[in-house]
């Protein structure tokens, strides 16, 4: 069974606006809330494609309350209850572009912690962990060595979606599976991915430091995806972006959602998550992957190495 950790859960709330002015009321439409977090996206988006996952986080609050219900619709969800509030982010859509508010999120205390530990650690039927997203407030990188040495004690796969500079390190404990963007790979690996000879130093890169797999997203540029023997470059679906939160998480999943199954399908897992990426930008949140089927024919797979 996958399970995704999202350790910094939202509430995601998309809003369409006129330009923003300051000292004024800047009335927005069309609000949309939606229960969220990296993780429980990843999860969403597995389901969509009938691969069954189940959801871990921590989660406080009417907020936190609220994601576990409505995400429960969904998919099973194994909660560790916090105090405090779990976060509100906003996306802000102007016609100037999006504006991104994360906010810091709730603390997690230590105690609270080592029960999502103790929990993993319970789960018979753990074959792999996704950890997606920010470490709120309370929790230290040293956590994530945590979380590692669970699932090594376990016998299960890791793969990580993390924009933390530990990253660099943790790199090194070999997850199956990590998926940076490049200005992740330029903030943490101190490598500029530029073009495509940068990429490929890059991805080189990545796996001298213990990465197994990699796979490298550029937004409207595309993906690179790296075995450690062969590169593939895939082409990106154009599409009217309407917001681009959660379409990295879904890239991810959906990647996942072919590649966990079978290794060797590079090119189809590629394709469906370039696909599903550009579907999800279209709309406010995740929003309903009809067009995933007609997006694909777009898509190019390059093998370049
Ligand atoms: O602060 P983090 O955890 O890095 O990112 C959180 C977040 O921005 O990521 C998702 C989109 O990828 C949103 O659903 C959520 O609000």
């Amino acid at each position: 069974m996958i399970y995704t950790l999202t350790t910094n859960p939202a509430i995601d709330l998309n809003v369409t606006t006129g330009t923003l002015s300051t000292d004024r009321v800047n009335r927005t439409r069309d609000a949309v809330y939606t229960p969220n977090g990296k993780g429980l996206n990843v999860s969403f988006a597995l389901g969509h494609y009938g691969v069954d996952s189940q959801i871990l986080g921590f989660f406080g609050g009417f907020s936190g309350d609220y994601i576990v219900r409505e995400a429960a619709r969904r998919c099973p969800v194994r909660p560790v209850t916090i105090d405090g509030i779990t976060r509100v982010n906003v996306f802000v859509t102007t016609p100037e572009g999006e504006y991104k508010l994360p906010n810091a999120g709730a603390a997690v205390c230590r105690e609270k912690q080592v029960e999502m530990l103790d929990l993993l650690r319970e789960a018979g039927d753990l074959s792999c962990l996704v950890v997606s997203g920010s470490l709120p407030p309370g929790v230290d990188a040293g956590y994530y060595d945590e979380l590692v040495d669970v699932v090594r004690a376990r016998g299960a796969e890791l793969v990580l979606d993390i924009s933390h500079p530990h990253l660099a390190e943790l790199v090194a404990r070999r997850p199956l599976l990590i998926k940076p963007n490049d200005e992740e790979v330029a903030a943490i690996f101190g490598v500029d991915v530029g073009d495509e000879g940068g990429a490929l130093a890059a991805l080189s890169e990545l796996h001298r430091r213990g990465a197994q797999n990699v796979l490298l997203t550029l937004g409207g540029e595309g993906a690179y995806f790296s075995d450690g023997a062969h590169v593939w470059h895939a082409s990106a679906a154009k599409v009217k972006v309407l917001s681009t939160a959660c379409a990295g998480d879904a890239t991810l999943a959906s990647f996942l959602s072919v590649w966990l199954e079978d290794r060797g399908a590079v090119e189809r897992a590629l394709i469906r998550a370039m696909a599903t990426g550009a579907n999800v930008a279209m709309s406010a949140g995740l929003g309903d992957f009809s067009l995933v089927d007609d997006l694909a024919r777009q898509v190019e797979v390059t093998r370049l190495v």
